[in-house]
Formats: C-alpha cells, sequence, structure tokens
C-alpha cells in the first residue's frame, strides 16, 4: 500500500496507514483471538504471527480467487458449527479495475450471512468505527476531517455516519445513478473533468475547435464543456479577431462560413489561454511552435500533456518531431493527431478519417473522446513517431505533385510521385526508427492523406500557381492563401538538412528535387529528371 501510495504522490510511512487489515490486527491483538482468516496471498502472511490453530473468530477479506467453494464452504462451516465472531475487513459490492467493475467482498460477505444467519461485523469500509479509529490516530475530531472517494455507500456514506464530510468523486467505479442515492447526500461532489485549450486558430485549429467544442460540450462527465482557444491576434475590418470569434462564433479570416461552438472561448494572451489547462491540442504552423513553448513553459499545469496535429519537422542535421520539441521544452507527453484531412472539408462535416498516434492506451481513450464525431472517424495506434512523420512528409510528395499539376502532365505521373513519395516516406520512416509499422502506413495518415493533399491541398496549390506563374512560393503563400501558411517546402528544406549531414540525399530523389526547386532555383522539370534517373 505505501508503494502505491508513493507511485502517485504521497509519501506515506507504513506505519501512518490505517487499512481494515491494521485494524483487524489490532482487535486480534487485544482480544488474544485464534483467528481463522480467508484472504488473498499478499496479506496471508500478516497473520502469520497468531496462533490459528482451533480458530475462535472467523476473519474474512478480499480472498481473490481463494473463494472457492471449498475455501467458502469451510468458513460457514466454522460460522455454524460454534459461538464464533465473524469479522470481515469491508462490505463493498464492486470495485473498477483497468475500466472494468469488478465484484467486491460484500458478495461473498452477504452470502456467507444469508447461509450461517451470523451477522459479520465489518471492520473497514463503511463502518463508522473505521473512521473513527482514523480520526483517533490522527488525534481529531471526526467532524475536522473529509474523506474523499468514490464508493457512494463505503467511502461517503459510511464516513458521513461517523460524523465525517463526505466527497464523491465523479471518477472510478462512480455511476450517474450514485448521485442521487436515495440515503446517502455527500457534503459535495467533484467531477474529474480535463481542460482543453486550442493552441491555434489558423484553418485547421478553427475546424479542430469545432470537433472539440462539439464533444466535450457531448462528453461532459470527461471534459470542462469550456475549450479555450489561442488566437494570435490581429486586425479583421477593424475588429479584433478573437472578438469577432467570440461574437460572431465563427473564425472569418481562417474559416468563413463556419459557425463554430459557442463553449469555444477564443483568447488572444496564449498564457492565459493555457494556465489550468490538461490537455493541450496544439494546431499552428510549425515554425512558430518553439516560440509559443518558451512564452508558455511556466504556466503549464503539471500533469498536463499535449496533443499535437502539426505537420512539420525541426529543422536540424538530426530528424527531430514537432512533438519531441513540445516535450522536451515543456515536460508535457506529447501525442498526435493526423489523417486525411482538408481543414475546409471536415469543418462542413464531410466524412473523413484521422489517426491518432499515442503510445498510452489510456490516454488514446480519452483522445479518441475529445476528437470522434459521426463525421469524423478516429483510428488510434501506438506507433506515434510514424503517424507525427507521415503528416509532415507527405506535404513534400504534395508540392512535387503541385509541380507535375504545374507542368500539364496526366493522372499516370501524379501517380508516380505518390507512389515513389510514400516509398521516401517509409525508408525515411525507418531511418527514424526500425520500429516503425508498415500498417500505419494504411491509416489515414498515410497514403490517404497523401491522396487528399496531393489533390486538394494548399500545398498542391502554391507549387502548381508557382509553375505556372513563374512567382515566387513567399508571393504565391500571400497572395492565394489568405494568411494561412505553406507547410511542404520548409518541411522539404528540415529533411533535406537531415538527408544531408547523413551523406544520402542520392536516395531520396524526390524528397531532393523538391528541396532544389524550392530553394536552390533548380528548374521544375529536374524533379522528373532526378526521377527517372533514379
Ligand atoms: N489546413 C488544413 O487543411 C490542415 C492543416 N494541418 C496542419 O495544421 C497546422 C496548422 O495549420 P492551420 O490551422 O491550417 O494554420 P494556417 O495555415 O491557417 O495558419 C495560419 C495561422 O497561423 C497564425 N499565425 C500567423 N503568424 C503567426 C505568428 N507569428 N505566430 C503565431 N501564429 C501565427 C495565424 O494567426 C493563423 O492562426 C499545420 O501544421 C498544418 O500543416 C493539418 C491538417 C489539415
Ligand atoms: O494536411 C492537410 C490535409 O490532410 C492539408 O494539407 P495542405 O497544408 O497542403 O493544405
Amino acid at each position: 500500500m505505501a508503494d502505491k501510495l508513493s507511485k502517485i504522490g504521497f509519501n506515506v510511512p507504513a506505519d501512518k496507514i490505517l487499512s481494515p487489515i491494521t485494524a483487524v490486527i489490532e482487535v486480534i491483538k487485544e482480544n488474544k483471538y485464534r483467528p481463522y482468516v480467508l484472504v488473498n496471498e499478499k496479506v496471508r502472511g500478516e497473520f502469520d504471527r497468531f496462533d490459528q490453530s482451533d480458530p475462535d473468530i472467523v476473519v474474512v477479506g478480499d480472498a481473490e480467487e481463494h473463494f472457492t467453494y471449498e475455501n467458502m464452504n469451510k468458513t460457514f462451516k466454522l460460522l455454524v458449527g460454534g459461538d464464533r465472531k465473524f469479522f470481515c475487513l469491508g462490505k463493498g459490492k464492486y470495485y473498477k479495475d483497468s475500466g472494468e467493475l469488478n465484484v467486491d467482498l460484500g458478495c461473498f460477505v452477504v452470502g456467507l450471512e444469508y447461509s450461517s444467519q451470523v451477522q459479520a461485523e465489518v471492520i473497514g469500509k463503511p463502518s463508522p468505527v473505521f473512521f473513527n479509529q482514523a480520526a483517533s490516530l490522527l488525534g481529531m475530531s471526526p467532524r475536522d476531517l473529509v474523506m474523499i472517494g468514490d464508493d457512494v455507500e463505503g467511502d461517503v456514506g459510511g464516513s458521513m455516519r461517523a460524523g465525517l464530510q463526505g466527497i464523491l468523486v465523479k471518477t472510478g467505479k462512480f455511476r450517474e445513478k450514485d448521485a442521487s442515492h436515495p440515503t446517502v447526500t455527500p457534503t459535495s461532489t467533484m467531477s474529474d473533468t480535463r481542460k482543453v485549450t486550442i493552441i491555434g486558430s489558423g484553418n485547421w485549429g478553427s475546424a479542430i475547435a469545432k470537433i472539440v467544442g462539439s464533444n466535450t460540450s457531448r462528453h461532459s462527465d470527461l471534459f470542462d464543456k469550456q475549450v479555450r482557444m489561442w488566437v494570435f491576434e490581429e486586425e479583421v475590418d477593424g475588429q479584433k479577431l478573437s472578438h469577432i470569434i467570440n461574437t460572431t462564433h465563427e473564425n472569418v479570416k481562417y474559416l468563413p462560413g463556419i459557425t463554430l461552438p459557442e463553449n469555444v472561448l477564443a483568447v488572444p494572451d496564449v498564457v492565459e489561454s493555457v494556465t489550468d489547462a490538461d490537455i493541450l491540442v496544439w494546431v499552428l504552423p510549425h515554425q512558430f511552435v518553439k516560440r509559443i513553448c518558451s512564452q508558455i513553459k511556466e504556466t503549464i499545469k503539471p500533469g498536463a500533456v499535449s496533443l499535437s496535429c502539426i505537420k512539420g519537422l525541426q529543422d536540424s542535421s538530426e530528424i527531430a518531431l514537432i512533438s519531441t520539441l513540445i516535450r522536451e521544452e515543456l515536460g508535457t507527453e506529447c501525442s498526435v493527431l493526423m489523417g486525411a484531412n482538408i481543414a475546409n472539408e471536415v469543418a462542413k462535416e464531410e466524412f473523413s478519417e484521422a489517426t491518432i498516434g499515442c503510445n498510452d492506451a489510456a490516454m488514446c481513450q480519452v483522445y479518441q473522446n475529445l476528437f470522434t464525431t459521426s463525421y469524423f472517424r478516429t483510428n488510434a495506434v501506438q506507433d506515434k513517431d510514424t503517424v507525427e512523420l507521415c503528416g509532415a512528409l507527405k506535404n513534400i510528395v504534395a508540392v512535387a505533385a503541385g509541380f507535375i499539376d504545374g507542368l500539364g502532365l496526366g493522372g499516370n505521373t501524379k501517380a508516380a510521385i505518390i507512389r515513389i513519395g510514400l516509398n521516401e516516406m517509409k525508408m525515411f520512416c525507418k531511418l527514424f526508427s526500425e520500429n516503425s509499422k508498415e500498417s500505419t502506413f494504411f491509416e489515414s495518415c498515410g497514403v490517404a492523406d497523401l491522396i487528399t493533399t496531393c489533390y486538394g491541398g494548399r500545398n498542391r496549390k502554391v507549387s502548381e500557381a508557382f509553375v505556372k506563374s513563374g512567382k515566387s512560393l513567399e508571393a504565391l503563400e500571400a497572395e492565394l492563401l489568405g494568411g494561412q501558411k505553406l507547410q511542404g517546402p520548409m518541411t522539404a528544406k528540415e529533411v533535406y538538412h537531415v538527408l544531408q549531414s547523413k551523406g544520402i540525399t542520392s536516395s531520396y530523389p524526390l524528397f531532393r528535387s523538391v528541396y532544389e526547386i524550392c530553394y536552390e532555383d533548380k528548374p521544375v522539370k529536374s524533379l522528373l529528371d532526378n526521377l527517372s534517373l533514379s
């Protein structure tokens, strides 16, 4: 018990822990009883010090697999066969473990009481005696103590009968009907709802806010309803964008025509937006992440977690993920969500899928609750790095696809670009991690995102215009995207620096060509020349 408590941050010495076991041991010692004990192996040894021959009392605790017919029958015979006291170490109905309800000790005790006609004396919850023992151990009056628990009868009812205040937490084994229990009215209840903040409010950021806002309302038992969305403040038609969003519930600049849920609150101060947040959802162009991290790192709530929807890499000679940057800068675990998700289509509720990359099974479920809707299906995989790399790398392939469209070439060439691009993506992922799973490329974050971006994305659009207009990528980004940002060329540079430092640029003709066309003024045609030579 002491070890378990210390793992969750409570360093309590073993001799300061009052459990039903310690309480019954005191009773046995005081009365010099000879117990017959039906408990599990973990606590069996605690009773070795007592003479257990010719027992004069019966003690039943949580015996787990020892609740066999044989053991139950032996206990029954002792109870009916003599004038023995019957002690039980609790009378709970059920407990929750690994997300499931399991039958608890009370079921076996009540069965023995029924058959033997001997009433058990409860040492432990919900017996008021037990709570009074705790109070006297602390040298305090019961009315100055608070019991916090998820069992409305065992924790809250029992402690309140002993004069303590009882707080019912709406977590663990709590069930909705416990809130209106016929005989127990808790002093107060507390829920474990997580506060969510979205860092970013661009095209995808706003679409994500629409999804998350509707889900925090739908799952109000899991999440705080209000979702704060950090807005990089700017003026639109003489008004502050955050003000427009909060009054019209529309991000008129980055996602016009889509109504955001009213529980999404635009917050222009990034520090204020993340204060007390439990889940930080990152959705902003990747070039801004580092600066934002340094602004908020002192404010992050201990235990907060991050999820990144950002497609890009850090610029480094080694492969450096954006989720790693967030984790290292803030000390929060960082999962990812990537997929075939052109923001405007998702915002219009056209059916789409996404992949959650998260290596913690329990958090996968939390994120699925936060992101899944009837039109946005999510699948969680425990291959986070591959999911994230797919999201970043497909933007380079989309730039190449745009070049092909700009050159006026047809479907065969585009398909070849997608196939070759997918191969380079896989090679690059393997370079980062041998454990990268083949199956992840068949999730939404893999082939599906590659296809949609190569046909409908911004990288494709601007790259096509680059070929046709002869203008610079920066000029076209400003001209065609209305403030939205292009990630593909930048990612090509980030990937090129890794390949260069490893001396393997020639193994990646597509990635290399995109970089050379974007940053070294190579002709667009060199892409096809390099691919046919490889
Ligand atoms: N738009 C889409 O369809 C999708 C985008 N993504 C990814 O999501 C991420 C975010 O993309 P979007 O939300 O579309 O953003 P966006 O491309 O609409 O970018 C504009 C956003 O950047 C902000 N911004 C501009 N200058 C800034 C600065 N100096 N500091 C901080 N913020 C600044 C703007 O206020 C605006 O919120 C990117 O990594 C993108 O690849 C992923 C899936 C779909
Ligand atoms: O990532 C996207 C779709 O999944 C959006 O891609 P673009 O940035 O090229 O529009």
